[in-house]
C-alpha cells in the first residue's frame, strides 16, 4: 500500500498553448502517453468561488442536501449511500450549457447567481477541455478539429462534480475506502484540489505515486474513452484515494470536471502517431459506442435511480456491454463490478 513522491511528474505550461503550440502538443503527448496524468499551469480558469459555494452547500443539513440525488442527466447529490466505492459526498452538474439554469432537479440553495456561477465555470472547463483536444489530434496527425467533433453539446455532456471527502470520527467498515482505485470513463478529467491524497500508479505499474499538488496547477488525466480512441496510445491510468493517504480526521474538498464524448461517438481506434500501438488496435475495434460504455459506469458506480419509476439502474446492468468492456480491459481489476454493498 506503500506511496511515494515523484520528482518527474510532468507539469506542463498553458500560456506555451498560445505562442507555441507545436511544442505544447508534444510535451502535451508524452505526459499522456507515459503518465495519462500531468498538472497544467497558467490556463487561467480560477475556482476559488467554486469552493466557496462548495464548502458552503456541504456544510447544509443532509435533508437538503440529499434533496435531489444523483438522476439520469447526471444531476443531483451522491454520498447518502455506503458503497465499496467511496467515502465521499458529491454534488454534480451534468448536462449542456443552460442545462443547470433550467432544471428542476436542484435544492433550492442553488439560487439563479449560483448556478450562473456553475454555467460560467463549466465553461471556462470546457473551452481549455476543447483546446487539449486539438492539441492531441493535431499530434496524432488528425485534423484540427477531430475529436473536438465529437465534443459538441449533445447528449451526455460534461459533468462538474463538487467532492468532499467528509472527516470522520470512526473510519467505516473496512471495506469502503477513501476512493477505490479506478480509471475515469470519458476523454479527459479535470481535478481542483489544494490538497494532497490522490496517488496513482507510476508508469511502469509498479507502484503508487503520489500527485503533488502545485499552486495554480490543475491535475489532468485520460480517460477510458480517449484511450480507446488512441487506440491506448494515451493512457487511462489508475487512481485513488486511500485513508493512509488522506487521514480520517481531514477533510479534504476537490472539484472534478468530467469531459464525456457525444454518445455516439464509437470508440474504435484512430490512427496514432505511435506505431507500437498499432499491433494493438485490431482486438480494440469493437465499436462500442460510448453511450454504451458511460451507461455501464453510470450504473456500476452509482446507484442511480430513474427518475420516473424510482427504480435502481444498477440492477439492470447489460451483460453483453460488460462482456464488452472486460475484453476491452479497461476499467480493470476491481472496478468493473457494481459498488453498491448489498444489504
Ligand atoms: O478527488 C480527487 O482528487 C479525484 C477524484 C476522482 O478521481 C474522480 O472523482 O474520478
Ligand atoms: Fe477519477
Amino acid at each position: 500500500m506503500s506511496s511515494s513522491l515523484t520528482a518527474d511528474f510532468p507539469v506542463l505550461d498553458f500560456t506555451k498553448f498560445k505562442h507555441d503550440f507545436q511544442a505544447f502538443s508534444e510535451d502535451l503527448f508524452a505526459a499522456s502517453t507515459k503518465w495519462g496524468f500531468f498538472i497544467l499551469r497558467g490556463t487561467g480558469v480560477n475556482p476559488d468561488s467554486m469552493f466557496d459555494l462548495s464548502r458552503q452547500f456541504f456544510d447544509l443539513p443532509v435533508e437538503e442536501k440529499a434533496s435531489k440525488l444523483l438522476n439520469e442527466q447526471t444531476i443531483g447529490y451522491d454520498g447518502n449511500t455506503v458503497t465499496t466505492w467511496a467515502a465521499s459526498e458529491g454534488m454534480i452538474f451534468g448536462t449542456n450549457p443552460g442545462g443547470i439554469l433550467k432544471t428542476e432537479h436542484l435544492p433550492a440553495w442553488w439560487d439563479q447567481q449560483k448556478r450562473e456561477r456553475v454555467e460560467e465555470f463549466k465553461a471556462q472547463c470546457y473551452n481549455l477541455s476543447v483546446d487539449l483536444l486539438s492539441c492531441f489530434a493535431v499530434r496524432l496527425g488528425l485534423d484540427k478539429d477531430y475529436f473536438r467533433r465529437y465534443h459538441e453539446h449533445r447528449e451526455p455532456g460534461n459533468s462538474l462534480k463538487l467532492i468532499r471527502y467528509p472527516a470522520m470520527e470512526e473510519r467505516p467498515s473496512h471495506k469502503v475506502p477513501r476512493l477505490a482505485e479506478h480509471t475515469d470513463w470519458g476523454s479527459i478529467t479535470f481535478v481542483f484540489t489544494s490538497q494532497n491524497g490522490l496517488e496513482i500508479r507510476d508508469p511502469d505499474d509498479k507502484d503508487w505515486v503520489r500527485v503533488p499538488v502545485v499552486d495554480d496547477g490543475i491535475v489532468v488525466n485520460i480517460g477510458d474513452a480517449l484511450s480507446l480512441w488512441t487506440g491506448k496510445a494515451l493512457k487511462s491510468t489508475m487512481h485513488r484515494i486511500t485513508w493512509e493517504g488522506l487521514p480520517r480526521d481531514k477533510s479534504r474538498y476537490s472539484i472534478a470536471y468530467f469531459v464525456n464524448p457525444n454518445y455516439d461517438a464509437v470508440l474504435n481506434p484512430q490512427p496514432s502517431g505511435d506505431p507500437s500501438t498499432s499491433a494493438m488496435t485490431d482486438e480494440l475495434n469493437t465499436d462500442l459506442t460510448y453511450r454504451d460504455y458511460y451507461q455501464l459506469r453510470l450504473r456500476l458506480t452509482y446507484a442511480v435511480k430513474d427518475t420516473k419509476t424510482g427504480q435502481r439502474l444498477d440492477e439492470n446492468i447489460d451483460s453483453s456491454t460488460l462482456a464488452l468492456v472486460n475484453k476491452l480491459n479497461v476499467a480493470n481489476r476491481g472496478t468493473i463490478e457494481s459498488h453498491m454493498i448489498k444489504a
